[in-house]
Order: structure tokens, then C-alpha cells, then sequence
């Protein structure tokens, strides 16, 4: 017997380990619907566990093990999950009287699993060979159970086979002609293990690998007087996978399956079984057996499985088992939105490296560069990668991409915009230009006597000072959002039609070459400056007329020289300033700036 209770270091790490088998749990990712025999993807589930920081950009390794209802599968998939936890102890099967965790699995009757559930914990393993794979163990509901239609079964059973690298394929006894046709479901897998549970017949071939060979071979032999369908089964079986495989494995003994309080500790269970237990399981799942997902040639990242696992679910939803041609397609199309998406994903890390939340405000036409390099990279990427579908294909699935990575370019403008303060400074510099042209106009037509439109003036100054007002307490508050959103899209309007008319205005920059922000902190400067000097000339006890004017004539000679004092905030500065720059967006708040101070 190989059980060796002991505790060394090796234990007590895989020890720990088991503490984290705590936390894992199996999640439903196919939800089977018993009333429309339906069966729904769920994502969100899904992606929470291949899409994991320190998994989802490694090959992945599908161990998923399927077949008839109430079989063991479930049974055995906990001994390879006490595998995976313990690998590197030499008594990973677990203690003689601990119960057997971890897919739910019962004795009875009645099916237990439904849909396909995954083990939340994906493993990951470093193979001899130095790469490092992700491993993700799937249990899948028996086929045949009285509550399910043939479809639903082939379904689960073809969804399970497409999705996984080795598929370890559960029958009992022997394998019948009907265990053969329901692989015709498949197209070009990789691994395939015939598992054959109680098997009775160690004299005509022993327990374990070698005799599963042998079984299996007489099995799937093409013979030339066999019928033609016999043939083309067989036939389409070698076609399909690279590699197959056969185990045969005893019986359990009575208590495991006849007892109703078996719960799966090692002293009910026969010796044989144990030992080929060990024998089978790290065929599967030792480091050197491990057998990453390919599809067309190149390795599945778990981040890939997830498209796949999306577009495989598509075409089974249909009322019809789809044809494998539609599989082919599929297969096809969740290998284009892998590539796009592994593009996506350099895109935002890159773009997350040049601008990311932590850093500082950026120039738009820096970050328009950051973009356009990275865009190349993510578009080169999707270019390199081996994808299945021809040329035209895949050409649909790179626009597809660049549309998102330009998606993506705008809002990380807005993100960025979002960290300059001055941008955020746009609306009440608009707001009290308006107040002050308003206040200019209702003063000049009031003194010469229009009044009528003297009162439009102040009643538009006195609508600008309210929006001003409820703006600031949004700001402030955060409350009432749509109505600052309203505030905010009217003085935008109105920054771009009345400062610049046709001129378009892109990252923050007009094709004057000035900068947005410039004429913003412009007006801000100029405000700090008067507000400085006002005081200290109020405090100096200096005539009234010396600090209303002294500010006008030093103001304007700074405005001339703005270029120099943008600098130290590292705008960018066009080598010549021309005249329409120097439009209503910078002499209205300036001047406004300059009566006030
Ligand atoms: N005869 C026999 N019984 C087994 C074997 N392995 C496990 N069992 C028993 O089979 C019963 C069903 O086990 P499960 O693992 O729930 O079976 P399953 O195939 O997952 O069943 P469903 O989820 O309903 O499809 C349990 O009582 C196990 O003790 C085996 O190799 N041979
Ligand atoms: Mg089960």
C-alpha cells in the first residue's frame, strides 16, 4: 500500500495546500434548464475563473471527464482533484478514514450532476520541460439519465470534448458499438481516454494501461468485412483524435457501491482499485503527461478557452445537432475573437503603462502617439498569430479590432482628460464669460436706452450665475449628476461654436495649435495674479484707481508671453501663437478676470 500518514515537510506544504482546497469548489458554467431542455453558458462565471491574473495568459490543460449517468465520474474526478493538491507526496490518495470532497457525487439512482461544472481553483504546474500550464478539471452530467433528450446528451457530451485537451471518456463494463457513434459528434480533438470502470475481465487483459491497449485496439480495429458504418466510425475516431488511449479499472468493491453511508473513505475501498488508481491518475495529470489545449495548430490560453467555450455554446443552442462543418466554422470564429482579444489585452496593458490610473495628466497628442504604436503592436499581434478560416476571415475579425481598439483610445482620452484639472475648469470659465458679455452688453444697451434687451442681458447673466451655482454644489455634492452632465454638454457647445467656429477641436487641441487647457490656465493665472495684487495694493492703502488698473497694462504683457509660462507645465507650445487664437476664449475670461481683480 502506498498510504504513509507520517507528516513531512512535503506534507505539510501539500498540507496547506488542502487548506486552500477549502475555498475551491465546483462552479456551474453550462446551466442546463430542465423545462425548455436548454442550456446557457455562464459567462460571468466562467471568466471569473479562467480570466484570473495569474492564469489567463497561460496554455491551458482541459482534464474533463464525461459519459453515461452514475458511473463514478464525479467519484474520480476528486481523487485527481486530491492529486493536484498533493502531487508532491507520495500518499496523495489521502488518509484511510477521510471522507472524498470536493464534485458533489452520491450513491442512489438518481443522476446527480446537470450542465458541466468546473473546479474554481485552476492549477498551475511548471512541466519538465520548463513551461508553465494552467490546469482546469471539468466534470460533466451523465448522458442518458430518463430526464434528458438524446440531443441534450450529445450536446454535453460534444460541448465537454471541444472544450477539453484530454477527455477521459467514463463507460462501465465495456465498450458498446452506441459508446463508439456518440464520438461522431466530434471534430479534431486532441487526447482521448476510454476509462472502463469495473472492468471483469483481467484474464483476458489486465487491469491498468497496457490492457486497455490491447482491448482497445481489438476495438477500433477497420476490418475489411466489416460493415461500412462500423468502418466509418472507427475511421472517424482515428481521425479525430491524435491520440488515444485505454484503462481498464476494477471494481470498487461492494461497499462503494452498494453501501448507502459509503462516504468515500479509503478503508472501503478494494486494494486493486487503490492501486490502479495511482496508476491512472497521474497518467493523466503528472507534470510530464500534462496535454495543453490545441486548436489549429496553436495552443489555447485560458483567456482563448473562454471564446471558445462562448462560440462552441452558440451553435448548440440551435434545434438541430450542429453539423460539424458549423463546428469547423465556430471553431474558426472563437479562434479569431481569441486573437482579437489576446491583441486587446497588450493594447490596454501598454495603454495602461502610458496613462493608467496612477499617472499624471498626459498630452493628448503623447498619448495619441502611445495609442498609435500600440494600436500597431495589438494589430501586428493578431496578424502573428496562426488563426483558422482563410484570409477574408480573419480580415473581418482585424477591423473588428482596430473599431475596439479605437473605442478604447476614446475613452482612455476621456480618462485622461478626466486628470486635468484645468479641463475641469472648461465650464465656469465659459459660464462667467457669458455672465461678463452679458453684463458688458446689458450696461452698453441700457445706457443708451434699449432696455428690452438690456433685461434679456441680465436675465441670461442671472440664468449663467444659477447654472454656475448649481454646477459648483454637483461638483461638490456629486448629486444630481445628469443635471451637471446638462450644465457641462451646454458650455462644451458653447466653448467650441463661440470660441472657434468649424474648427475641429481634437485632444483637447484646435488646429491653431493652441491648447484648450492653455487658454484655461491662462484665465486661471490671470485670476490668482489679480486677486494677489488686489490685495496687496488694498492692504498698501494705495489709491483706488492704482490696483483697479495696475493689473490691465502687467496682465496683458503676461498674455503675451504665456508661451513661458505654460512651460513649466509642459504643455506643448506652438512656435507661433496666431491672432484667432486669441478669440473670445482668451480675451472674455481675461477681460472678465481683469474688472473683477
Ligand atoms: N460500480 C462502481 N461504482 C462506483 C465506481 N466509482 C464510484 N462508484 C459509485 O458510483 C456512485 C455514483 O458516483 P458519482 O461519482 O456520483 O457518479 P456520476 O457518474 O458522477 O453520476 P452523475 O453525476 O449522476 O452522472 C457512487 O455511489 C460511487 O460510490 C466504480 O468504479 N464502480
Ligand atoms: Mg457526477
Amino acid at each position: 500500500m502506498i498510504l504513509n500518514i507520517s507528516p513531512s515537510p512535503e506534507e505539510e506544504k501539500a498540507l496547506l495546500s488542502e487548506e486552500d482546497a477549502l475555498s475551491a469548489r465546483p462552479v456551474q458554467i453550462v446551466v442546463a434548464h430542465e423545462d425548455d431542455h436548454a442550456f446557457e453558458l455562464d459567462e460571468a462565471a466562467l471568466e471569473r475563473i479562467l480570466l484570473q491574473e495569474h492564469v489567463r495568459d497561460l496554455n491551458v490543460v482541459v482534464v474533463s471527464v464525461a459519459g453515461a449517468f452514475r458511473k463514478g465520474k464525479s467519484f474520480l474526478l476528486d481523487f485527481m482533484l486530491r492529486f493536484m493538491y498533493n502531487q508532491t507526496s507520495c500518499s496523495w490518495l489521502g488518509g484511510h478514514e477521510e471522507p472524498l470532497t470536493g464534485f458533489t457525487w452520491r450513491g442512489g439512482c438518481e443522476r446527480e450532476t446537470t450542465g458541466i461544472l468546473a473546479w474554481s481553483d485552476v492549477f498551475v504546474v511548471d512541466k519538465p520541460d520548463g513551461s508553465r500550464v494552467a490546469v482546469l478539471l471539468i466534470d460533466t452530467q451523465g448522458a442518458f439519465d430518463s430526464q434528458s433528450t438524446i440531443k441534450d446528451c450529445a450536446t454535453l457530451f460534444a460541448l465537454s470534448t471541444m472544450t477539453s485537451s484530454v477527455q477521459v471518456y467514463n463507460l462501465s463494463q465495456n465498450v458498446q458499438e452506441d459508446d463508439l457513434q456518440h464520438l461522431q459528434v466530434c471534430v479534431c480533438m486532441r487526447t482521448l481516454m476510454f476509462l472502463i470502470r469495473d472492468w471483469s475481465y483481467p484474464y483476458e487483459h489486465p487491469y491498468g494501461l497496457d490492457g486497455g491497449k490491447s482491448f482497445l485496439e481489438k476495438r477500433l480495429q477497420v476490418k475489411q468485412n466489416q460493415h461500412e458504418e462500423l468502418q466509418n466510425v472507427r475511421k472517424h475516431i482515428h481521425s479525430c483524435f491524435s491520440n488515444i488511449g485505454c484503462f481498464l479499472l476494477p471494481h470498487p468493491g461492494l461497499k462503494v457501491a452498494t453501501n448507502p453511508n459509503f462516504d468515500g473513505r479509503l478503508t472501503d475501498i478494494d486494494d486493486d482499485f487503490k492501486t490502479e488508481l495511482v496508476n491512472l491518475v497521474p497518467i493523466l495529470l503528472s507534470p510530464k503527461n500534462l496535454v495543453e489545449k490545441e486548436i489549429g495548430g496553436s495552443k489555447v490560453t485560458c483567456r482563448d478557452l473562454v471564446q471558445y467555450f462562448k462560440a462552441y455554446m452558440k451553435i448548440y443552442q440551435g434545434e438541430e445537432l450542429p453539423h460539424p462543418k458549423s463546428m469547423l466554422q465556430a471553431t474558426a470564429e472563437a479562434n479569431n475573437l481569441a486573437a482579437v482579444a489576446g491583441a486587446k489585452d497588450i493594447y490596454n496593458k501598454g495603454m495602461e503603462q502610458v496613462c493608467g490610473g496612477d499617472k499624471p495628466y498626459m498630452a493628448p497628442d503623447q498619448l495619441e502617439r502611445g495609442h498609435s504604436n500600440l494600436r500597431q503592436v495589438a494589430v501586428k499581434h493578431f496578424r502573428s498569430v496562426k488563426k483558422m478560416g482563410g484570409e477574408d476571415f480573419c480580415w473581418c475579425y482585424q477591423e473588428q479590432l482596430e473599431a475596439e481598439l479605437d473605442e478604447a483610445f476614446t475613452n482612455f482620452i476621456k480618462h485622461n482628460d478626466g486628470k486635468n484639472i484645468f479641463y475641469a475648469a472648461r465650464t465656469p470659465a465659459t459660464l462667467f464669460a457669458v455672465m461678463f458679455a452679458m453684463y458688458v452688453a446689458s450696461l452698453v444697451t441700457g445706457f443708451l436706452g434699449i432696455n428690452t434687451v438690456a433685461m434679456v442681458c441680465n436675465l441670461i447673466m442671472g440664468v449663467a450665475l444659477a447654472a454656475l451655482c448649481l454646477w459648483a454644489y454637483v461638483k461638490y455634492s456629486g448629486e444630481f449628476r445628469e443635471v451637471g452632465s446638462v450644465i457641462d454638454q451646454v458650455a462644451e457647445t458653447l466653448w467650441e461654436q463661440v470660441g472657434d467656429p468649424g474648427v475641429e477641436v481634437r485632444g483637447g487641441r484646435n488646429a491653431c495649435g493652441t491648447s484648450l487647457d492653455q487658454t484655461i490656465m491662462h484665465v486661471l493665472f490671470l485670476f490668482c495674479l489679480g486677486s494677489f495684487t488686489h490685495f496687496s495694493f488694498y492692504a498698501s492703502h494705495l489709491p483706488f484707481n492704482v490696483y483697479i488698473f495696475f493689473p490691465l497694462p502687467f496682465a496683458l504683457f503676461l498674455s503675451t508671453l504665456f508661451p513661458f509660462y505654460s512651460l513649466p507645465f509642459s504643455f506643448p507650445v506652438s512656435p507661433h501663437v496666431p491672432l484667432p487664437a486669441y478669440s473670445f476664449r482668451v480675451f472674455a475670461p481675461k477681460l472678465f478676470l481683469l474688472l473683477f481683480s
